[in-house]
């Protein structure tokens, strides 16, 4: 996904200034972004903010109030016309599956391919279960499958009419962690093998970020941010982002130069140059992984708080009322609750936002 500056053929999918929502009013305004083939993007955000809203004026169950969404170069939302669903060439998983119980994993997959002669259509099946590893259970039915299998099922049979995009409706948000995070990895690399372009809906940043190329942050219907999920970690935009994408805080600091602030935890110096004056106060982002354990550091701030996590542990510290930060320690370095312990700032990447009075 990326910005859109002009139209183009060479876009798989174009949105430009989409305002949609229901009764006439506009829940999601001004949306403007543009997918090339085979990529996937991802609109990320808190719930209520709109993702759902147009993933459906995407998929055309939802009419458009101004702007317009074209498809390989054909406009398929235009306010009072909209392209029935099933003409627009595009798939759709579900957060709830929605197989149908009473039909076999194979039927389930071949529902959409009404057109073929028996014999192809089994073999497509077949090729589209290997795809997703579940050839074995063909003759099975949806209940006798776990929740990732039968989300495979979904996304075989989405796959099936060779859909020019897939949409992923929070596809992966009934399943645990663990299964949440081995699914998107899967799902990524036979969208990618294939070549087939999609983008998914999700509020959870570290699904969005493991399987997508481009992603669109949002808040109350407007996109904040659309890009490549490095820099939406390193450049946020603006404090939303920041707050939103990944872990971290504020602390107070004073600006001395370009790149330069001064505040509790030291002068921070970044690779960013700003063009606020000497003296403006700011909030510095602080990550946790920008803080490091040296001993030789004067700076002690205390252990307020402490979570174990396996490999690494979370420490919060705090220096003053102002300035609380957190860091992500390999958990061999082991601090008590209450412990000074010497560390200093490394953030190459220096994000600070001038002070709102
Ligand atoms: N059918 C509807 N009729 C009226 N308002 C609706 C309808 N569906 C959603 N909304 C409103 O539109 C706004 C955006 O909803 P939407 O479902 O797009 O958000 P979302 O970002 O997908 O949220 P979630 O992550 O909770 O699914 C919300 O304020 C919601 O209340």
């Amino acid at each position: 996904m990326t910005e859109k500056t002009s139209p183009s053929a060479d876009w798989l999918l174009e949105v430009n200034n989409l305002s949609c929502g229901y009764g006439g009013e506009s829940v999601v305004q001004d949306i403007n972004f543009a997918l090339s083939q085979g990529d996937i993007g991802c609109l990320l955000g808190p719930s209520g903010c709109g993702k759902s809203t147009i993933l459906r004026a995407l998929a055309g169950f939802l009419p458009i109030n101004s702007g317009e969404i074209r498809l390989q170069a054909q406009a398929i939302s235009l306010p009072g016309r909209t392209l029935a669903p099933e003409k627009r060439k595009i798939g759709m998983v579900f957060q709830d599956y929605a197989l149908f119980p009473h039909l076999t994993i194979a039927d389930n997959v071949g529902f959409g391919l009404h057109k073929m002669e028996k014999a192809d259509k089994r073999q497509k099946v077949m090729e589209l279960l290997k795809v997703v590893h579940l050839q074995d259970l063909a003759d099975s039915y949806p209940h006798e499958l776990s929740g990732g299998q039968q989300q495979r099922v979904a996304l075989a049979r989405a796959l099936a009419p060779e859909p020019t995009l897939i949409l992923l409706d929070e596809p992966f948000s009934n399943l645990d962690a663990d299964l949440r995070r081995r699914l998107s990895l899967d799902v990524r690399e036979i969208l990618k093998n294939r070549g087939i372009s999609a983008i998914l809906v999700t509020h959870d940043q570290q699904e969005a970020f493991a399987m997508c190329d481009q992603v669109a942050v949002l808040r109350d219907g407007s996109i904040q941010q659309w890009d490549v999920p490095y820099n939406l970690y390193h450049e946020p935009a603006n404090r939303f982002v920041a707050s939103f994408v990944g872990q971290g805080g504020f602390v107070p600091g004073i600006a001395l130069g370009p790149d330069t602030i001064e505040s509790e935890l030291g002068i921070i110096h970044g690779n960013r140059a700003y063009k606020w004056e000497k003296g403006t106060l700011v909030d510095v982002l602080i990550r946790p992984d920008d803080i490091v354990y040296d001993p030789e550091s004067e700076l002690r701030p205390k252990v307020v708080e402490k979570t174990f996590a396996g490999t690494s542990t979370l420490y919060r510290f705090h220096c003053s009322n102002d300035t609380e930060f957190e860091a992500l320690f390999r958990s061999h370095l082991d601090f008590h609750m209450g412990e000074n312990v010497p560390v200093r700032v490394e953030a190459d990447h220096l994000i600070a936002f001038e002070r709102s009075a």
